[in-house]
């Protein structure tokens, strides 16, 4: 089912949590609502949901307005950070909860719902446990069952609010992907909140990026990191190194081969990938030095300052694949050159 959001406002009080907010997920979409805390996710889920009213806009759901729709009646599916499964009900009970509570007309017989809440159960790889209650499970097989009993109602939209926020970061991880696959052999239109961009970026076929209740940018995940369209989105999608170039950091720009003649903007910011770091000999007056670095895995992140191993000022990130930072041989304190190979300018 697709989703329009059409001019959304919400205050509470003199706060305006959601300001004309306009947006469109076509069916089938796996959407990411990405924004810091407080910046009004939860009250667009909700009122996608029908859990809040909007003071103004409509919602349309397969291009029919159910702003004034009660929840019950929208088709939509839901799961919360913490898993509300009832705990006094075997797994299940729980999935089957949402099927035997339908109006009788339209309630499967037992058989039909044995049959369709061992299928979902296989679905989330959980069959084994269902006749386990809440308590014995792991977090993360609570927040399958969660989906499971979701899933059961065949929502047309499943609106999930930081479905693995509780969970500790590896079973996140697994949850994630996990989640992707699902979404994969469903292909229900999915939205859910997060404020973890990495999360995003892995799971989401498209990122939409909140902040003071405005979007500030939608696209896909690749969109969204190489081509940020303002400053917020770019310093909160993935790192980067912000120049100011009212401030003295046209030095900084210069010295790594930039020109300043087609500055498209006040501030440069550049991707730590985009910096190319080479090693200088001893005697070249290179300005720049190799501070320290970090292991990330696969990639190496090197510190980069212009004063010295010991002093305080700007720090520069670069990052380079494991195998070149060995090629390098650089050690702290190592005089280096760098060259920016792209940057984002905005005002
Ligand atoms: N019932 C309410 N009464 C008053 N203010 C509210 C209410 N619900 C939400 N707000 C405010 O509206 C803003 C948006 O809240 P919302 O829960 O949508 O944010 P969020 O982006 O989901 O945040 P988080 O990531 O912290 O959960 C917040 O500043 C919050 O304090």
């Amino acid at each position: 089912m697709s989703i329009l959001l059409s001019n959304i406002s919400k205050n509470f009080g003199q706060f305006s949590a959601l300001d004309h907010v306009n947006l469109e997920i076509p069916e089938g979409e796996l959407v990411a609502l990405l924004g810091p805390s407080g910046c009004g996710k939860t009250t667009l889920l909700r009122i996608i949901a029908g859990l809040e009213r909007a003071d103004e806009g409509r919602v349309l759901l397969n291009g029919e307005d159910v702003t004034d729709e009660h929840v019950r009646n929208r088709g939509i599916g839901f799961v919360f950070q913490h898993y509300a499964l009832f705990r006094h009900m075997t797994v299940f009970d729980n999935v089957a909860f949402g099927l035997r509570v339908k109006p009788r007309k339209l309630r499967p017989s037992e058989d039909q719902i044995k049959e369709k809440v061992h299928a979902l159960l296989n679905l989330v790889q959980l069959d084994w446990l269902n006749h386990r209650f809440p308590d014995q499970l792991s977090g993360g097989q609570r927040q399958r069952i969660a989906l499971a009993r979701a899933l059961a109602v065949e929502p047309s939209v499943l609106l999930l609010d930081e479905p693995f926020g509780a969970l500790d970061a590896s079973v996140r991880k697994d949850l994630r992907l996990w989640l992707r696959h699902l979404h994969h052999e469903l292909n229900v239109t999915t939205i859910f909140v997060t404020h973890d961009q990495e999360e995003a970026m892995e799971v989401a076929s498209q990122i939409v990026v909140l902040n003071h209740g405005k979007i500030e940018q939608k696209g896909s995940p690749s969109e969204i990191y190489d081509h940020p369209s303002n400053d917020f989105v770019s310093r909160f999608i993935g790192q980067t190194n912000v120049f100011h170039l009212e401030k003295d950091d046209g030095v900084w720009l210069k010295s790594a081969g930039m020109s300043l003649d087609d500055a498209r903007g006040i501030t440069a910011h550049v991707r730590p990938h985009n910096i190319a770091v080479v090693k200088q000999s001893d005697s070249v007056s290179s300005p720049v030095f190799l501070k320290d670095w970090q292991h990330l895995g696969a990639t190496i992140r090197l510190e980069l300052g212009r004063d010295g191993l010991n002093g305080s000022g700007k720090i520069i990130y670069a990052e380079m694949p494991n195998e070149q930072f060995k090629q390098l041989e650089l050690a702290k304190g190592d005089k280096v050159a760098l060259f920016i190979k792209h940057a984002h300018w905005f005002n």
